[in-house]
């Protein structure tokens, strides 16, 4: 279990990015959705003990994270937002590397363990191939193993399958709940789906604080006949958006078509709809105090 309580982060130019998170965060496949900007990757980071909290205090199974961070570290692994690291040798050689220097000195389970991992991000076949030759689905898989590397029983994964076709992050995101099955993964995201498909526990954040956190199901049944959906004209949309809590707007056919929040029928054309976690989404970012609250 890790428990962040209280939490807080400015950075030097005053941007409060961690503001008052507090998440207790079990096994399984933990969801941080937020949009670009909320501050996920600034939480992210603060856990894996890559900058420290102003305040606050982060404990994983009982440790004081701020306070032994060697510990948490041999607990961790970590696939940033940005890897970066796609060199002209191959995946065998390269994760073979990474093993040695997360300190497994012994040949035979190193040898074992790189293996296995090759075989369960599914690059087996293409383990002599460089790395500097891998899809960006493959290199997702790779940053995945180079992460479990010295079985680790906290893994962070921020923002893995921006840019990956449907096949691989299907194939991403099921590597991910298998993982989930005996550690705490936790899996920062802006796409919804991610989140709607994989995690059975989320936390959504914005401009830095949790804005709603639960079970995803949970959260889309307190929005239950309260979704309306309308094609509107293109003239229209702007007037529609004054009146009504606009959720969403999505081209259907070229033509908008609008999701709405309301306790009973807006207007003339509405149908209500079932709520999804994208309705839930856009609710709560709508709802966010304004600007001065994240200064
Ligand atoms: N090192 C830093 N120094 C100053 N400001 C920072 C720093 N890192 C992040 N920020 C700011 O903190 C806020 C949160 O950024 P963060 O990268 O944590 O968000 P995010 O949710 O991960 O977004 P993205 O998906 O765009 O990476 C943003 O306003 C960002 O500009």
């Amino acid at each position: 279990m890790l428990i962040l309580k209280n939490l807080h982060k400015t950075y030097p130019n005053g941007v409060h990015a961690i503001n008052d998170v507090t998440l207790a965060i079990p096994n399984g496949v933990f969801g941080l959705l937020g949009p670009n900007g909320a501050g996920k990757s600034s939480l992210m980071r603060t856990i894996a003990t890559l900058q420290e909290p102003d305040s606050g205090s982060i404990h994983f199974d009982g440790v004081d994270v701020v306070k032994d961070k060697a510990c948490l570290r041999r607990q961790l692994g970590y696939l940033p937002q940005d890897f970066g690291v796609y060199p002209k040798v191959s995946a065998l050689e390269l994760l073979n590397h990474f093993a040695v220097l997360k300190g497994l000195t012994h040949k035979g389970e190193r040898r074992e363990m790189v293996e296995g991992l090759l075989h369960q991000t599914n690059l087996w076949e293409a383990r002599k191939r460089a790395i500097a030759s891998y899809s960006g689905g493959m290199r997702q898989r790779f940053g995945i193993a180079q992460a479990l590397l010295g079985a680790p029983r906290l893994v962070i994964v921020d923002e893995p399958t921006a840019g990956l076709d449907p096949d691989e992050r299907n194939r991403f995101l099921n590597l991910l709940a298998r993982i989930g099955e005996h550690v705490v993964v936790i899996l920062s995201t802006h796409i919804v789906e991610d989140v709607t498909d994989l995690c059975p526990r989320m936390a959504m954040i914005g401009r830095g604080r949790v804005l709603l956190q639960g079970r995803p199901q949970t959260a889309i049944d307190t929005l239950r006949n309260c979704v309306w959906q309308c094609a509107v004209s293109d003239a229209a949309l702007a007037t529609y958006q004054q009146r009504f809590t606009v959720l969403s707007t999505r081209l259907v056919g070229g033509k908008p078509r609008i999701n709405v929040y309301a306790q009973t029928q807006p207007d003339d054309g509405f149908v209500n709809v079932e709520p999804a976690l994208e309705d839930v989404y856009f609710l709560q970012l709508r709802q966010q105090p304004a600007v001065a609250a994240a200064a």
